[in-house]
């Protein structure tokens, strides 16, 4: 069973359009990416998803059990906060000391449990808040433009983390971006919005669609082979994966 499954999702902000007849799915350890210009509805469609949206018609289906770790859009944290990554960790829910630990080395940040919140980078930030929605152990995670603010060097290095954690932890992550460039080549399928779906597929069938093209125009071919992860596993209908 698909982890997320959206039939026909239609949703609306105090009558306002925002999504219509949206169909869509992310099946386990699958990296999905959601790219679409300024107000195409892709915070709409992640803040449906975890459930805090109600559609206004078609179904919205999630595997029973699912475990989901969100990242929000704006940070939720203040970055002049004087606390330490382990008290952030241990917030709101208290954490042990071991699973703190192993967070933080899955997202690229061992070590770091001393470390000042007001003292971290943009993008060491972003790490520390990804460690946080890992803490719970997530099937899926949610990740909603996560590298605003992130030069592309460093946007590069978080996308590598992202398909790194997937291939460690087997949760599947469905993401939010503009960087189409950089993003579009660390993910497994993406998917193009504007109110409606307008293509889906691999990165490479998408960026060569006309209706993405006519949105974003050309010239993501060659930046797309950058950073492209390897496929050294293969996943099976029954949702489990094998690596090689
Ligand atoms: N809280 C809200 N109240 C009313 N309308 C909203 C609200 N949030 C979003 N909208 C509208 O819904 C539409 C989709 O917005 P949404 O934030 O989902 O787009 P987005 O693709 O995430 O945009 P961006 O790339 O700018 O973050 C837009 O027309 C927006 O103005």
């Amino acid at each position: 069973m698909n982890l997320i499954t959206a039939q026909d999702l239609s949703v609306s902000h105090k009558g306002q359009s925002a999504l219509r007849h949206v169909d869509m799915t992310i099946a386990a350890g699958e990296i999905v990416t959601v790219v679409g210009p300024n107000g195409s509805g892709k915070s709409t469609l992640m803040r449906t998803i975890i459930g805090a949206m109600t559609p206004d018609s078609g179904a919205l289906i999630r595997k029973p059990g699912l475990r989901i770790g969100y990242v929000p859009q704006n940070l939720a944290v203040d970055s002049t906060l004087p606390m330490t990554v382990l008290r952030f960790l241990n917030l709101p829910k208290r954490q042990a000391r071991s699973a703190i630990a192993k967070a933080l080395v899955d997202c690229g940040a061992a070590g770091w449990e001393h470390r000042q919140i007001d003292g971290l980078s943009g993008g060491q930030l972003q790490r520390v808040m990804l460690a946080r929605a890992v803490l719970g152990t997530p099937d899926l995670l949610i990740l909603d433009e996560p590298t605003t603010g992130l030069d592309q060097t460093g946007a590069a290095a978080f996308y590598k983390q992202i398909a790194q954690l997937r291939d460690d932890l087997g949760c599947a992550v469905l993401m939010v971006s503009h960087e189409l460039h950089v993003v579009m080549s660390a993910s497994d399928r993406v998917i193009c919005l504007n109110g409606h779906v307008c293509c889906s597929g691999t990165p490479d069938i998408v960026a060569s669609a006309p209706e993405y093209q006519a949105l974003f125009g050309r010239g993501t071919q060659g930046a797309l082979a950058l950073y492209r992860h390897n496929h050294d596993h293969d996943h099976h209908h029954d949702d489990t994966c094998q690596h090689d």
